[in-house]
């Protein structure tokens, strides 16, 4: 199937934000396959003033900025201030910004800017659901949209974000970190979470799918992709209409 079909698939509840760790990834023609974009500051050395103002022209959908701090697995080590100097020349030309707690301070400026603020954090371990529920409220209490990335020990972990996730009260991206439970990305989708995020040319964090690999994982796993051969018959993909109720009577006639 074409990615332009992938992407078009309207049943899709799977969206992908593509992780963008250099400007000659601005350029690759797979930008146009993501439903949204992540420009990892902290992981980019050369200017991008010029690349991202083009990229802003070229691609529809929503721009994220992030400067992820060492602390949270990402290149940047320095403090408050200067990451509002390393952000401030490129509002212009996005629409969110990524905020972990450390620099909560300024979630107020970027939203007198009309930016939307995701208010992350991430680790390498897998809190407990107090500790969970008290992280939820606290990157609520500055973010319009929650994002946690943590790292499930086991199945049962894996069944608690899952249900942390769908049970989450706020706009909510939920993932993983490390490679173990990678295949959780997408599916946290399925349980709530707005968005799953994949790499174009090179991974921005261990476990990632590549966005050729998501989209195909998105067409696959959401629900409107059915049994193309449902009671001998050929059912198009993402055609749901009357599904459930046949799969019921078909249940009852055996
Ligand atoms: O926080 C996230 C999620 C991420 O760490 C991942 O695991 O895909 C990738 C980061 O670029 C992004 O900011």
């Amino acid at each position: 199937m074409s990615s332009e079909a992938l992407k078009s698939d309207s049943n899709r509840i799977i969206h992908i934000i593509a992780s963008l760790s250099s400007p000659r990834e601005f350029q690759s023609p797979l930008i146009t396959e993501a439903d949204a974009l992540e420009v990892r500051l902290d992981m980019i050395t050369e200017p991008i003033g010029d690349a991202l103002h083009t990229l802003r022209t070229k691609f529809q959908g929503p721009i994220i900025i992030t400067i992820r701090s060492s602390d949270e697995g990402g290149a940047y080590a320095g403090g408050p201030d200067s990451l509002w100097e390393k952000i401030e020349p490129h509002l212009s030309n996005i629409d969110m910004v990524d905020l972990e707690i450390r620099f909560r301070d300024h979630a107020q400026i970027m939203k007198d800017r009309n930016k939307k603020v995701i208010a992350s954090c991430h680790q390498n371990r897998m809190p407990s659901d107090n500790e969970m529920k008290d992280l939820i409220e606290e990157l609520h209490s500055f973010g319009d949209i929650v994002k946690i990335a943590v790292q499930p020990q086991s199945n049962d972990d894996l069944i608690r974000l899952l249900r942390i996730t769908a049970e989450c009260p706020y706009p909510i991206i939920m993932s993983v970190t490390g490679t173990l439970f990678r295949y959780a990305r997408p599916i946290l989708c399925l349980f709530g979470s707005q968005y799953t995020y994949c790499y174009i040319d090179s991974e921005t964090s261990p476990g990632q799918y590549s966005i050729r690999e998501m989209q195909l994982l998105a067409h696959l796993l959401t629900p409107g992709f059915v049994d193309p051969w449902f009671e001998g018959r050929p059912v198009r993909s993402g055609d749901v209409s009357g599904f459930i109720e046949r799969a019921h009577a078909y249940l009852k006639s055996q």
